[in-house]
């Protein structure tokens, strides 16, 4: 049964012109518990103020609505009013995934390059992995805690036998899940003008403006019934954002300086039993919440709540009856929040950034109404030489662009006529030329460096451009930020002036509002469905930072991954790391600790991250280490756990990496560990309810058993590894400054890895990060 959060809003009347909801706590169980989760190994201090005191206040202002005569894009009715809370989701992962290519281009070698799988071509990868790569997933790694340890090649096999299990009690907590309410701002032109059917709110010179979705203002396209469609405020208000911490350029950075090739070693499996100990001892979540478990002593997998979801339906606005079959087949009945605020806004033909939390359905809101226009445009003709592309789909990385066009797939299912293709990197340009002369698409998703490369090498390419009516920037404000910049401006010179542009992300910083004219028409909505008060984080993903020397960082890895795989039999963590080759390390350390792994990065060809990444949606009980291509918008369903290792590159890195749990209503948990050095981050997350983890105890065996682990991990992987943590930290703001101290702390990360001397950098490379001469670093 779906939960119902903050049945309180419930009591909220359309009629009722204002109000204020007064405080709620929520969270708060935590503490008491905390304290006795974890008596053996881990103590956790201080969970208490934020979570605590997490009072909100808000407003709601309702107004009465009268529908618009031809309007587009009504509802045919309302839903009752509901509180909800709105999440949104679609993050940007990953410069390394575009940079890779640039990578590839500086070795003069194709060695990276791999496939896409789904060209059901892979031999590349194959070939390259045979022999030299060591898959760790099932080979090697036996988790002797796991209930199931595969191998990589059964990969849809890592679901635990389904035990009769009882549900978290998550829902005893209080939860603060308000209503929603959505901001919609219109940019600067009509701010100044002022509009008369929107209730302004008169202490925003900037133009915020309050109003009902039930009751809609003026210019709306909800369907103004009796009833109203739903009992979320939409708030037009300007939002503001922290700076960020760290930019693009570190990635880059990292690439350059740690591309060493993607080379493991060849070890037998290991079984060492011996921490089953310290997991019976630790039992209880690492986050101290209280989970019902089954009869034997496993919890159930994460509580689900419906309050991403509003009480209009599909079939209540005016999509056509195609578009609708095929939403029913996907299982979609009720739109989310971020897709009831947006839709009739897009239907009506207007440009839209739209801002809502982690994996609240933030893809269906850009792709039906995307779809409803090529629906409407007349049919191409497959004589047509140089077909249009109507909507064009950016996305950050590959793995989201293949996803956005399997999702376009299942909406377009009872749509025959209209096509939808991707162009990712990694994949072989000709085959891509190839697949769009044979089947000519009117949608088509891209990621932008590829993108680029089809505008500048496929004949007739720029042509079918020309017909884009709508384009799409998913992930927005990593794609308009300084990484993808310049391959953005190219892409919209080279799409018509005449178009409608939608923008969504679930951070929009404040730089990107100000730079978003650069795609957006001047009268864009800004819709934003994070309610307001609320951070952009979910409620109902527990988040803790944790602050220990550098040197313990692996052990303590160890230690919370054991802590929740012996609390949730049905565990599915994701471990973000800096860099790829760090996420390397990571993935070949955790698989000499016998858990079960599997690794994720630009380093490694196309078809393997394709084919990781369908396992570890598919699977349960598996740890997928990631860098940041994984760090936006791709949906694994019920991921239990986020850790963090190591500063992100920015606050909103921070809060997509963490949106990989908690997504549809989901309860989720997250960590980010740093170093002492590294805590200036948080004051970049401040706003957000991430409580103090206090260091627990690392048990001597446990030590032991992580330094003998890394001592197998091959030599080669701890250099790159070496080389990439210092183009990191290298190219941060506050790191990389004290070029002494920088080297001071790599030569720490390499003595936790369990090296005496830290490894030679050639000079090139010491050159091009501006670290020559620095004493403490060995060059070759
Ligand atoms: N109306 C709906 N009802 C139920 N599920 C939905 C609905 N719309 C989308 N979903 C599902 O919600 C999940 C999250 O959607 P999606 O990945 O688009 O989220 P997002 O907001 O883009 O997240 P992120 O910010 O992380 O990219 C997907 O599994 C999708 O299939």
């Amino acid at each position: 049964m779906p939960i119902e959060l903050l049945p309180h809003l419930q009591l909220l009347k359309h009629s009722i012109p204002s109000m204020r909801l007064g405080p709620s706590v929520h969270s708060s169980r935590a503490i008491p518990i905390l304290s006795r989760v974890f008596p053996f190994k881990l103590r956790y201090n201080a969970l208490g103020p934020q979570l605590c005191n997490q009072f909100r206040v808000r407003r709601f202002t309702t107004r009465s609505f009268r529908p618009r005569a031809g309007s587009s894009s009504e509802f045919s009715r309302g839903g009752r009013d509901r509180g909800g809370e709105v999440r949104v989701s679609k993050s940007l992962v990953d410069d390394e995934a575009e940079l890779s290519d640039w990578v590839s281009g500086l070795r003069k070698t194709d060695s990276f390059r791999g496939r896409v799988a789904s060209n059901d071509d892979d031999l590349n990868d194959r070939g390259r992995d045979r022999g030299k790569s060591r898959d760790r997933g099932g080979e090697r790694n036996r988790d002797s805690f796991a209930l199931k340890r595969k191998r990589e090649s059964d990969s849809d096999e890592f679901r635990q036998p389904s035990r009769g299990r009882t549900r978290n009690s998550f829902e005893s907590r209080n939860r603060d899940s308000p209503a929603m309410k959505m901001r919609r701002e219109s940019d600067s032109g009509e701010r100044s003008r002022g509009r008369s059917s929107n209730s302004f709110d008169s202490r925003n010179s900037q133009g915020t403006k309050r109003f009902d979705s039930r009751s809609n203002g003026g210019d709306l396209s909800f369907q103004r019934t009796t009833r109203g469609m739903g009992n979320k405020q939409r708030k037009l208000k300007q939002s503001s954002h922290d700076d960020d911490c760290g930019n693009d350029d570190e990635e880059l950075q990292s690439l350059r300086a740690g591309f060493q090739g993607l080379l493991s070693e060849d070890t037998e499996e290991e079984s060492d039993d011996g921490d089953d100990d310290i997991l019976k001892k630790s039992r209880g979540s690492l986050f101290g919440m209280d989970k019902e478990v089954t009869d034997n002593g496993t919890p159930s997998s994460p509580e689900k709540s419906d309050s991403y979801l509003s009480e209009t339906r599909f079939d209540q606005c005016s999509v056509s009856p195609l578009s609708l079959k095929g939403i029913k087949d996907a299982g979609y009945e009720r739109m989310t929040l971020v897709q009831e605020a947006t839709l009739p806004v897009i239907l009506k033909g207007k440009d839209v950034m739209a801002k809502a939390k982690t994996g609240t359905g933030k893809t269906v809101a850009f792709l039906l109404p995307s779809i409803e226009v090529v629906s409407k445009s007349p049919p191409v003709s497959r004589d047509q030489k140089r077909p249009p592309i109507f909507v064009l789909i950016i996305c950050p990385t590959r793995e989201l662009a293949t996803q956005a066009a399997t999702e376009a797939n299942k909406l377009l299912k009872y749509h025959p006529s209209i096509g939808v293709q991707f162009v990712i990197g990694g994949t072989r340009l000709p085959l891509e030329q190839k697949r769009m002369q044979a089947n000519p698409c009117q949608i088509l998703v891209a990621t932008p460096g590829r993108l680029r490369d089809h505008i500048e090498n496929t004949a007739g390419f720029a042509t079918r451009l020309m017909g884009v009516k709508v384009l799409v920037l998913d992930e927005a404000d990593h794609l308009l930020d300084m990484g993808f910049r310049k391959e953005i401006e190219k892409i919209i010179a080279a799409v018509p002036k005449q178009r409608q542009t939608l923008l969504f992300s679930a951070t929009v910083p404040e730089e990107v509002r100000q730079i978003c004219h650069i795609a957006l028409k001047r009268d864009h909505e800004f819709i934003n469905a994070v309610e307001e008060g609320s951070e952009d984080t979910h409620s109902q993903v527990r988040q803790m930072h944790m602050v220990a020397p550098l040197d313990k960082h692996f052990p303590l890895l160890y230690v919370l991954l054991k802590d929740h795989i012996a609390d949730n039999i049905d565990y599915k963590i994701l471990v973000f790391c800096t860099t790829a080759m760090v996420t390397k390390l990571v993935a070949d350390l955790l698989g000499e600790l016998n858990l079960n792994v599997r690794e994720i990065h630009s380093r490694k060809p196309q078809s393997y991250r394709t084919r990781v990444s369908e396992e570890f949606r598919k699977s349960k009980g598996l740890i997928l280490v990631s860098s940041d291509v994984s760090a936006r918008g791709v949906d694994y369903p019920d991921v239990t756990f986020v850790i963090q290792v190591g500063v992100p590159a920015s606050r909103e890195q921070y809060i997509h990496r963490l949106g990989r749990t908690g997504r549809k209503g989901k309860e989720g948990e997250g960590i980010l560990l740093l170093a002492p050095w590294e805590e200036f981050f948080l004051a970049s997350v401040k706003e957000l309810p991430i409580t103090k983890a206090s260091v627990p105890l690392i048990e001597p065996d446990t030590k032991k058993k992580v330094e003998r682990a890394l001592s197998h991990v091959e030599m080669k992987n701890k250099e790159s590894a070496y080389q990439a943590w210092l183009g990191y930290y290298n190219s941060n703001k506050n790191v990389g400054r004290d070029k002494y101290k920088l080297v001071e702390l790599a030569n720490e990360f390499s003595r936790s890895m369990g090296l005496d001397n830290p490894p030679a950098i050639p000079k090139l490379v010491l050159g091009k990060m501006g670290l020559r001469n620095i004493p403490g670093l060995r060059t070759k």
